[in-house]
């Protein structure tokens, strides 16, 4: 029965652990991206990014991490045959990374809360992926576990970053075409209103003529 309720345990620990790590990085964005904003709007936008960004990882984050990794000891535990199989060993390396993960996210908040963080929120949008990868990958070996088919996993994981990768540069391409977009009728509103001022000027010069 201990069994069960660790895994059940493992699994809402896996859960919450990557809505916080997925959520994470795309605060990490819209932070980023509020420097483009005029003040007081930057000002007021990084500050509740930051906000948002220390809850996220102090109360959902990091507490599905240790759920997760508690409850995989109290699995091991229960069925220590498991220490033995290779599946778990590249489990074990692939956690490993998450791990490295979780902890380079905490250390780019500190930067983005300092103001001396020089990621892109493009290169952001490439390490948001990251999770996905190890999520597959895991999710596959504790599946399938030694029986792990190698060479259909390997091409559903290159199929998978070559989407990822043509998704990225396909929505950076949809946002240059719309800020471009947004420039350009801004330009032409800013033109619109010079020539209606110079128009409404020369007839408050000719008006005294007329007269
Ligand atoms: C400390 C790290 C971890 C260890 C030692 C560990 C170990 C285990 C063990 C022993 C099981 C039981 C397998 C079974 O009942 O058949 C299990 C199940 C599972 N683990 Fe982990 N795990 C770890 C982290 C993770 C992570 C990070 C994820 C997700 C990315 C994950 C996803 C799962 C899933 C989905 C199952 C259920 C598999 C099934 O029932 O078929 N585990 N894990």
């Amino acid at each position: 029965m201990a069994y069960f309720w660790f895994k059940a345990l493992h699994i809402i620990g896996v859960v919450v652990w990557f809505a916080g790590l997925f959520y994470l990085v795309r605060l990490f964005i819209y932070h980023v991206e509020a420097e483009a904003q005029p003040e007081p709007a930057q000002g007021i936008l990084k500050a509740q990014y930051e906000i948002m960004e220390k809850r996220l990882y102090g109360i959902i984050t990091t507490p599905g991490m240790v759920v997760t990794v508690t409850m995989a000891i109290g699995l091991l535990v229960t069925q220590p045959a498991w220490l033995h199989d290779r599946w778990l060993h590249i489990k074990l390396s692939l956690v490993a990374l998450l791990l490295a993960y979780h902890f380079f996210c905490g250390r780019l908040m500190g930067q983005l809360a300092a103001g001396t963080c020089g990621w892109g929120s493009k290169q952001l949008r490439a390490l948001n992926e990251a999770p996905t990868l190890l999520l597959v990958a895991i999710v596959l070996l504790a599946v399938f576990k030694d029986s792990l088919p190698t060479s259909s996993t390997v091409w559903f994981i290159v199929g998978l970053v070559v989407l990822m990768a043509v998704t990225i540069q396909l929505y950076a391409r949809k946002r240059r075409l719309d800020q471009e977009r947004l420039n350009q009728e801004q330009l032409d509103q800013a033109k619109q209103a010079t020539a209606a001022q110079t128009s409404a000027a020369a007839s408050d010069v000719q008006e005294p003529a007329q007269l």
